[in-house]
């Protein structure tokens, strides 16, 4: 990628940008997946090299994992981190209670896995991503592959007895053949394009047999940096109120970005 970043690039950039100033040296931090994810991890990476920022990351996602490793960022496991100081990650949908719709790449469960074992989630996304009401993005939902036809028509039946406008589901490929998750696993998108109870929803998906995860992501954000294309970032937070509003200063070096 070479030249001027597109105003959705630079939305993305100016949030990650002022979330990747929430890592401090000697944190354990959740790194998130995904295009919004990836300018972190490059913001990050910056910050290394920069700056002789000392963190260490833990990837949701063989991508990250393979991205951040090329920018010099110290890779650890989960379970090697034990426990996350902060988790920083895109979102496909953001509700005004800092709800989520998350797995648009697939990477739903390390992500769900990573961000509730972390103190904190910060959420980074451009402006396009907040809706009033959760759903017009398909929600998706990780299934095991063994009888996965079987899950899909048991969950097609929940579905009758919840407040949801739409119920086909689909089975997400990649070509000609099923997207298989780094878990091994499928994933079946909801077309259900407006959720009026996401707890519940939540709640229910994960007791059908097959389902291993869903996407929406329930009081596990903390904070959003909401990111514009004129290089203004909103900060809000779970307390509500009106949060605050900053402009991202794009030096010569941020250029660098571009041609990664
Ligand atoms: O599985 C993917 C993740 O949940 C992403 O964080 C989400 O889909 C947002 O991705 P992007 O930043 O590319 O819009």
């Amino acid at each position: 990628m070479t030249g001027e970043l597109s105003p959705i690039d630079k939305a993305k950039f100016v949030a990650a940008k002022r979330a990747a100033e929430f890592v401090e040296d000697g944190m354990r931090v959740g790194l998130g997946t995904g295009s919004t994810a990836a300018w972190l991890v490059r913001c990050l990476g910056e910050r290394v090299r920069k700056e002789g920022l000392r963190f260490r990351g833990v990837p949701t996602s063989t991508r990250t994992a393979q991205l951040a490793r090329e920018l010099g960022i110290e890779v650890i496991s989960l379970e090697e981190a034990g426990w996350l100081d902060l988790t920083i990650d895109g979102a496909d949908e953001i509700d005004g209670e800092l709800n989520l719709i998350k797995g648009g790449g697939g990477a739903l469960l390390q992500e769900k896995i990573v961000a509730t074992a972390s103190d904190q989630m910060v959420v980074i996304a451009d402006a396009a991503k907040q809706v009033e009401t959760l759903g017009a993005f398909p929600l998706p939902v990780e299934v095991i592959a063994f009888g996965q036809s079987a899950t899909q028509a048991l969950l097609e039946e929940a579905l009758v007895s919840l407040d949801v406008l739409g119920r086909r589901t689909s089975l997400r490929m990649n070509g000609a053949k099923p997207f298989v998750t780094d878990e091994g696993n499928h994933i079946l998108d909801l077309h259900l394009n407006r959720i009026g109870n996401a707890r519940e929803l939540a709640l229910m998906l994960n007791q059908i047999p097959g389902v291993v995860e869903n996407g929406l992501f329930i009081d596990i954000c903390d904070r959003v940096v909401i990111g514009h294309g004129d290089g203004r970032v909103e900060l809000r937070d779970i307390t509500g109120g009106s949060g605050s509003e900053e402009r991202i200063d794009l030096d010569e070096s941020d250029n660098l970005f571009t041609d990664l």
